[in-house]
């Protein structure tokens, strides 16, 4: 039985290079994002998000973290502008958090660490399929928001609030006619920069847009976060958190940002 990638100390991010050796690539995610680092961009364009909330179509526990899953057989929910061209659709959006509320974003701003991070992700339609954008390296976009510890968020509450549904791995309940965009902060600026999936099989196939303002999000909501498993349903019970990879190497990288 092969040995399932995951957060733990025999099988967490130090280890996924014995069976990913790209874990040790030249475009790796995440980063630490150094603000006073990033080159302003004026040839970036703002992002344009176009969600059809018909698409959303259910809500998973993977194992890993939880995603919300949408229909992409059309253009109903798109990414253009910001740092790519043509058109992305959405696949799905899932979360990164940690066992306290000090740590769990998988990216960091000049070294500091947020209680979450969200991340929507986004395929490349000149590609025929998610899978073959997958392997291109401008095959996926994926834009990443901050989750920062503060005020009760209510919008982010309508998916917590199926969580109990979901609680073990494997498990997927209906979650339907959701915006994702109301889950984006005010302002969409942002950096950007060439890297990869942040978990097995860590392709190098990502544009990352990781948004400069936060989002909200309560003590007692990362509670909820915490009540999911990482085990299956009659399993001895593990808590889903900590489900991050630590920063990367950024390997002469730059990151560019869309604001001043
Ligand atoms: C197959 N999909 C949609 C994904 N595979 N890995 C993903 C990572 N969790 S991330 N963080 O989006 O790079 S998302
Ligand atoms: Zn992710």
């Amino acid at each position: 039985m092969s040995h399932a990638w995951g957060y733990a100390p025999k099988n967490g991010p130090d280890t996924w290079v014995q069976n990913f050796p790209i874990a040790d690539g030249p475009r790796q995610s995440p980063i630490d994002i150094v603000p006073s680092q990033a080159q302003y961009d004026a040839s970036l364009k703002p992002l344009q998000l176009k969600y059809d909330p018909a698409t959303c179509k259910g809500i998973l526990n993977n194992g890993h973290s939880f995603q919300v899953d949408f229909a992409d057989d059309d253009d109903s929910s798109t990414l253009t502008g910001g740092p790519i061209s043509g058109t992305y659709r959405l696949r799905q959006f899932h979360f990164h958090w940690g066992g306290s509320n000090d740590r769990g974003s998988e990216h960091t701003v000049g070294g500091t660490k947020f209680a979450c991070e969200l991340h929507l992700v986004h395929w490349n339609t000149k590609y025929p399929s998610f899978g073959d954008a997958a392997s291109q390296p401008d095959g996926l976009a994926v834009v990443g928001v901050f989750l920062k510890i503060g005020a009760d968020n209510p919008q982010l509450q309508k998916v917590l609030d199926t969580l109990d549904n979901i609680k073990t791995k494997g498990t997927q309940t209906t979650f339907s006619n959701f915006d994702p965009k109301i889950l984006l902060p005010r302002s969409l600026d942002y950096w950007t920069y060439d890297g990869s999936l942040t978990t097995p099989p860590l392709l190098e196939s990502v544009t990352w847009i990781v948004l400069k303002e936060p989002i909200s999000v309560s003590p007692a909501q990362m509670a909820k976060f915490r009540s999911l498993l990482f085990s299956s349903d009659g399993e001895a019970p593990c808590c889903m958190a900590d489900n991050y990879r630590p920063p990367q190497p950024l390997k002469g990288r730059k990151v560019r940002a869309s604001f001043k």
